[in-house]
């Protein structure tokens, strides 16, 4: 029988507070994780930041940076460079992938949470775990259907390029701390 992707996520604890990661100590299976962001070519800076952080993160799991770019059909309007964003980003999920969307309405979570996260897509059977980042308007009306969690970085709205950053950085954060290394304090 199929694994819904959602079975896992729809018993994930988000606990509330700073708190140690329930798999501390515990041995976590190595998903791989893509990270898809909709946007324009990144400047330079952000995307040496952004190689740093996916080669340190590689230490843990595999890493794919999917990129797709916005306003893909040249759409005059934002309701249709929204959708046609969204049935890119779509093309891009596979069907037993765990979808962790990046909006700034979603779950406010600390890095031990986001840790708990990406133990518990290892440990309930998601085969990868994607996270979204999405373009100058947002998310889809498909992609917010489709993900299994909603997670915001900051109360702040931050630029998809800054957005990315953040994350990458709190995806290899959230490794140590599975880990139990000495970076996060
Ligand atoms: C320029 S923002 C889009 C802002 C737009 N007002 C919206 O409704 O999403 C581009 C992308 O960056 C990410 N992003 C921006 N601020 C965020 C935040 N505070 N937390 C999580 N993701 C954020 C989201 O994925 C968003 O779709």
């Amino acid at each position: 029988m199929a694994v819904s992707p959602l079975a896992g996520f729809n018993n994930l604890s988000i606990p509330s507070g700073k708190q140690q990661t329930k798999f501390a100590g515990q041995s976590v299976r190595a998903i791989p994780i893509r990270v898809l962001t909709v946007g324009k070519k990144r400047s330079q800076g952000v995307q040496l930041i952004v190689d740093e952080y996916m080669k340190k993160l590689k230490h843990y799991c595999s890493v794919d940076d999917v990129r797709i770019k916005s306003n893909p059909r040249n759409a005059r309007d934002v309701v249709a460079q929204i959708e046609h964003e969204d049935m890119a980003v779509m093309g891009h999920i596979r069907p037993d992938e765990w979808v962790v969307m990046l909006d700034e309405r979603g779950h406010d979570v600390g890095s031990e949470q986001m840790a708990s996260l990406i133990g518990d897509a290892g440990n309930k059977g998601a085969s990868s775990l994607l996270f979204c980042i999405g373009g100058p308007y947002g998310h889809g009306r498909q992609l917010r259907e489709r993900a299994n969690i909603s997670v915001k970085l900051s109360s702040l709205v931050l630029n998809h390029e800054i957005a990315v950053v953040v994350l990458i950085e709190q995806l290899y954060r959230a490794w140590t701390i599975l880990k139990g290394q000495n970076y996060h304090h």
